[in-house]
């Protein structure tokens, strides 16, 4: 856990993956001012969704996907489990980061190092780096890239740790190459998540969320929103939800697809995961241009109801994609 002594016991905090200049960190350190909030390390990004879902945290900071790695499979699998585990959970806001990766080792050149490790992500951003320069050697998956450079550093001569140049700096490890990721645009997605109160998720108290009666209102805020359309010239927003539907059924995603296109609604991205209730099921995270308290996201809301089953929606925020 890393926080300023001088900060007063109430200040916010924000839950990040741990331990200390992992990129979530720097992410995070980007986004929110270290004079004024906690900064609180957590092991695992579970340890991100339970600490916001439970209070202990006002902030989680989670990794979503990469420009050129994809999804970040272990957030997605949380969504996943937002209805019944973490029903409080909503995504309030997103930020980009510019990943580079570095080799660190005390070993003194690559060619003696024998294991290799870092965060699953990591090992995909620089798939070809690997293969070229240290092809054949054992790879070990770990929580975070600076975890990894910590045991890197704990063991040893032998074992080496694809992290940050930040975490060399932190643990003490030689930088035996650096920008090894495949991209030179290499940049991750960030969710920022906030807590609902109780009243707010539907089903109440906190427990499993029922599915959303959604009603259709234009004075009234929708229930179950963190935030409000953006405002400001040249801003948007978009919505992320998820839903499952009946896979015997044809066409019932394109039916439910459909209604976006209907609604003039642009699709942003689609993601699937096994939906883990059924075999051969999935579950399908949308995210489209537009925030859930405006009419024409109400109404796409309703009409797909009639289309999907668990529908919920993970949260709106504004749009911080970088133009290109
Ligand atoms: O392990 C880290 O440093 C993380 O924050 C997860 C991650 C790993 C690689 C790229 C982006 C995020």
């Amino acid at each position: 856990m890393s926080s300023l002594a001088s900060l007063p016991p109430d200040a916010p905090s924000v839950a990040f993956l741990g331990p200390t200049s992992t990129n979530t960190h720097q992410a995070a350190l980007e986004r929110f001012n270290v004079r004024t909030h906690k900064f609180v390390a957590q092991t695992t990004i579970g340890d991100i969704f339970t600490a916001v879902q439970t209070g202990s945290c006002q902030y989680g900071v989670v990794p979503f996907e990469n420009s050129t790695n994809g999804s970040v499979i272990f957030t997605l699998d949380l969504f996943r489990a937002a209805r019944t585990a973490y029903p409080n959970i909503r995504i309030t806001g997103e930020t980009y980061f510019h990943v580079h990766h570095c080799f660190l080792s005390l070993t003194p050149e690559i060619r003696d190092v024998k294991r290799i490790y870092s965060h699953q992500q990591a090992f995909g951003q620089c798939e070809t780096w690997i293969n070229s320069m240290v092809k054949g050697k054992e790879k070990i998956e770990v929580s975070s890239t600076a975890r990894a450079a910590e045991i890197a550093k704990q063991e040893g001569v032998g074992a080496a740790a694809i992290a940050s140049k930040l975490a060399a700096d932190a643990h003490g490890l030689k930088v035996l190459a650096r920008n090894i990721e495949d991209a030179t645009n290499n940049t991750t997605r960030f969710f920022i998540l906030e807590r609902l109160p109780d009243e707010e998720v539907d089903g109440g108290g906190g427990g499993a969320a029922a599915p959303r009666a959604i009603e259709i209102s234009q004075t009234k805020p929708r229930k179950g929103s963190l935030t409000h359309p953006s405002t400001g010239e040249g801003s948007r927003d978009k919505t992320l939800l998820c839903f499952t539907c009946d896979h015997e059924q044809p066409g019932a995603l394109c039916d439910s697809l459909k209604v976006f296109k209907d609604k003039g609604l642009n699709l942003t991205g689609i993601q699937s995961r096994p939906s883990r209730t059924k075999n051969w099921s999935y579950i399908f995270f949308v995210e489209f241009v537009g925030h859930e308290e405006e009419p024409a996201v109400q109404e796409a809301l309703k009409e797909l109801e009639k289309f999907t089953q668990d529908m919920m929606v993970l949260g709106s925020y504004q749009d911080k994609s970088p133009k290109n």
